[in-house]
């Protein structure tokens, strides 16, 4: 597969300050590429040099060219502050956008894909937060781009929204796009990206598929148990077992083994409130790997049902006994 965003060595300074760090990356066409990392790790640097909209040292390729020699219709390019004219309807709004190309999609249809056909009429300034961020979405699709950078894409937009537009860029990549994703949001990379790469002070400390990375930094799998039983009755069980106040914390319990935990707390003959069975995902790579995890407690994050395989959205099972 061709790539489609190839960096090599990019550094990129402010003055003493070294946003980007020599990170070299490639993103194959038609894929996800995520880009976390905390506040002030170089992302939004990252993403300004693989543009060509800030001026950086090593080598950037954007559809195997310089990224100023591309044409611009060819990428698409939603920052993580846009604000657009305001006394324009969202449709006006698309259409000033569509007419900057000499070939642009029906703004019909681009309102639909980002769910403000009911909006169409209403002034961007008076859409709610949420809904002007669907619009500038919408603004970036206009050109049918062939790469698309997504700075933060559903900050403020509500779940169902957030949903909708997960399923937008599946569909983007599915008719062949690329999509360049940095995002705060866990779910959403570990939902989307097929290919990781966490930043922090400019440097990519890690890379990999979400499901490698979860496997290499998250973690084991683990099931929460209320109750106000002490680890002692537990000496003889094969899990390892933490106790903190009012709960017990098996480790190393993938879903084929919940029971064989439960069986070991009615062995030693323990009462107990209800469990949690939690396993490690993106969020907990990403705690772990800025040094914040806060030790001591469940990972929070998905989990399936008792019984069931790992779903990656599901909430966190708990079970009254
Ligand atoms: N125009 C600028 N001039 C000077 N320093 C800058 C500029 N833009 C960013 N920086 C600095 O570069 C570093 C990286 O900032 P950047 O915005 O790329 O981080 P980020 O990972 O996108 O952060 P956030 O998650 O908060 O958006 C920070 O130290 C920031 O202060």
């Amino acid at each position: 597969m061709d790539a489609a965003v190839v960096a090599e060595n990019v550094t990129k300074q402010y003055g003493d300050t070294v946003a980007v760090d020599d990170v070299s990356l490639s993103v194959p066409a038609g894929t996800v590429f995520g880009l976390i990392g905390p506040n002030g790790a170089g992302k939004t640097s990252l993403v300004r040099c693989l543009t060509g909209t800030t001026d950086s040292t090593g080598e950037v390729s954007l559809l195997g060219s310089e990224p100023t020699h591309v044409e611009r219709a060819r990428i698409g390019l939603l920052p993580q502050s846009f604000s657009p004219p305001e006394r324009l309807t969202v449709r006006e709004l698309l259409g000033y956008y569509a007419n900057l190309y000499d070939e642009a999609r029906d703004v019909d249809s681009v309102l639909s894909e980002v769910g403000l056909d009911d909006a169409a009429d209403t002034w961007y300034e008076e859409l709610s937060g949420g809904q002007q961020r669907r619009a500038c979405v919408g603004i970036t699709l206009v050109n049918d781009p062939d790469v698309l950078f997504l700075d933060e894409p559903t900050t403020g937009i509500d779940p169902t929204g957030r949903r909708d537009l997960w399923t937008l860029i599946e569909d983007l990549t599915a008719e062949g796009t690329t999509v360049f994703l940095t995002s705060h949001s866990m779910d959403e990379v570990e939902r989307l990206a097929d290919q990781v790469a966490m930043l922090a002070d400019g440097r990519v400390i890690a890379e990999g598929t979400p499901s490698a990375l979860v496997a290499e930094h998250g973690g084991d799998s683990r099931l929460v148990v209320r109750t106000e039983a002490s680890a002692d009755r537990l000496a003889d069980t094969e899990f390892r077992v933490e106790a903190s106040a009012g709960r017990l914390t098996f480790h190393g319990v993938d879903a084929t083994r919940i029971d064989d935990a439960v069986d070991a707390l009615t062995t030693a003959g323990i009462e107990y409130e209800s469990f949690t069975w939690t396993e490690p995902t993106l969020e907990d790579v990403y705690l772990e790997l800025t040094g914040r995890a806060f030790r001591g407690g469940p990972a929070s994050g998905s989990a399936g049902e008792q019984t069931s395989a790992p779903q990656p959205d599901a909430e966190p099972a708990e079970v009254e006994r």
